[in-house]
């Protein structure tokens, strides 16, 4: 198939590579002491200094997901359901690769801000939706797919570390086929507030549905695990409604997803039980060789808890009060940035490349770890100013303004935005009429799921903003 001709077919803008000028260097701040007073609360109540933002709005960060939206596109084309299922799983893998090393904090949208993106045949429009509990909705379209969800990002601070839980779910519809796929988020970590490199995890169940013929793609991620040999990896099965196991998928988050029969896939298992395990291998009567003797036996119980299974994803954290006890990766030492084991790589034969990262550009390091599509994502383009909707992230003077390097200048911002909006909700206040409402979304019931779901109300790429509040 063709995919890679799809998407040439659309008009290739030049966007810029690198941002204005480099990242402040963040080594002479300590994330600790802005957070020791704050252990088990909600991030999102925490006012944090400038320095540890990254020049994105979280709606910009959320159309991060589009980076691989050719494999949306691509799965469009596919004639069987189960191809198509192998290329939505893959954009779902695929979503998540640009959180690699990306540990600045996007910019908590206002109320009522919008961001809006066109780019290769498609385009994406989000909306901060609800301010308290912070709730971001979007929604992309374009002749082949829909893809639409909104994200309630729960952050935990547990004193060593920073536990992610996004509420809320993710649907494409490929109208060509009458199909609709959902899943929800996984979990991520950020580890060494305290002491040592930051580095983050993502880690749990992921279930893609496809709810018109009852295939599923389950797929875990794996936490780091004993000398972090599971570091980013994936894997996990394609089955069908009656739960068959049809496919094996494979691969990191950060770098590729591969698919594999499940033929394949078992007769490799039986040459490599030895170094290959996963969670059907339960109780064959491997023994795991690499923990150390006189590993604590509390260590090891949880050690052999992860071993045997698909990780349950935050069940260590629920009702726990203790500090220590928030994201359960006791596996990696304290302080430490867990390397990649390289040397364990598998490929089995019959393997087919769904997905594979673009590298990030030369001087990514200097520019928030960014990838090329994420320096895109607040430029200016050229003749944008003017049409854009007033709300637009890329109208937000703070973020702007950290972008230049002009720290003091986004701090002042920063306040004077968070006032603003303040004084706006005061204002509101008790005033009949006046509530709040969002201005391209509303909360409704998502068919596929029946679950709670902000849906697109249309109307957006008609470009009428009269009567669009001033929120910056
Ligand atoms: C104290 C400092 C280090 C906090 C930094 C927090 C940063 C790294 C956090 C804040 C909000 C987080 C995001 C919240 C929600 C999602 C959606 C999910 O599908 C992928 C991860 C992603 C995109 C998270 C990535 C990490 C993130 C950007």
């Amino acid at each position: 198939m063709a995919s890679e001709h799809d998407t040439r077919q659309y008009e290739r803008r030049q966007f810029r590579q690198e941002l204005p000028v480099p990242m402040f260097s963040r080594n002479d701040f300590s994330i600790w002491s802005v957070l020791k007073n704050c252990i088990g609360k909600e991030l999102s109540k925490i006012t944090m200094p400038v320095i540890f933002n990254e020049p994105l709005s979280f709606l910009q960060r959320m159309v991060e997901y589009m980076e691989y939206a050719h494999l949306l596109r691509r799965a469009a084309e596919e004639t069987d359901p189960i191809c198509r299922l192998q290329y939505v799983a893959a954009f779902a893998v695929s979503a998540l690769s640009s959180n690699w090393e990306r540990l600045g904090k996007p910019f908590n949208p206002l109320l009522g801000e919008t961001y809006e993106l066109e780019r290769d045949g498609y385009r994406v429009v989000c909306e901060q939706v609800s301010h308290h509990p912070p709730i971001s909705a979007f929604h992309a379209d374009c002749k082949d797919f829909i893809f639409h969800g909104s994200i309630h990002p729960k952050l935990k601070f547990w004193g060593k570390s920073v536990e992610i839980q996004p509420k809320g779910q993710v649907t494409v519809e490929l109208p060509r086929w009458g199909e609709a796929y959902t899943w929800t988020y996984i979990n991520c970590c950020v580890h060494n507030i305290i002491v040592g490199k930051l580095w983050m995890e993502q880690y749990g169940t992921m279930e893609v549905t496809n709810h018109a013929t009852g295939h599923r793609a389950v797929l875990t991620f794996k936490p780091a695990g004993w000398f972090s040999k599971d570091l980013h990896r994936v894997e996990g099965f394609i089955t069908d409604k009656h739960k068959k196991k049809l496919h094996f998928l494979y691969g990191k988050w950060t770098e590729f997803i591969r698919c594999t029969d499940i033929a394949s896939y078992d007769e490799y298992v039986r040459e490599n039980a030895h170094k290959f395990r996963h969670e059907g291998d339960k109780g064959k009567g491997h023994t795991p060789n690499d923990s150390p003797s006189h590993t604590p036996k509390k260590v090891l119980a949880k050690l052999n808890s992860l071993k045997v299974g698909p990780f349950k994803s935050n069940s260590q954290c629920e009702g726990s009060n203790s500090a220590d006890e928030g994201c359960p990766i006791p596996d990696v030492a304290e302080g430490e940035l867990p390397k990649c084991d390289s040397t364990y790589s598998i490929d089995i034969p019959n393997s087919v490349t769904l997905w594979e990262a673009d590298p990030r550009p030369e001087r990514s390091a200097e520019y928030y770890q960014f990838t090329l599509f994420a320096m895109s994502l607040n430029e200016m383009e050229q003749g944008m100013k003017s049409r854009l909707c007033p709300t637009d992230c890329r109208l937000r003077p703070d973020i702007r303004k950290l972008e230049e390097g002009d720290i003091d200048g986004a701090a002042a911002e920063k306040t004077r935005l968070e006032e603003k909006q303040r004084d706006a909700r005061k204002a509101r206040k008790g005033k009949k009429g006046l509530d709040w409402a969002p201005r391209w979304f509303t909360l409704g019931t998502n068919p596929y799921t029946k679950q709670e779901d902000w849906l697109y109300s249309g109307g957006y790429w008609d470009r009428n903003f009269s009567g669009i509040l001033d929120i910056f």
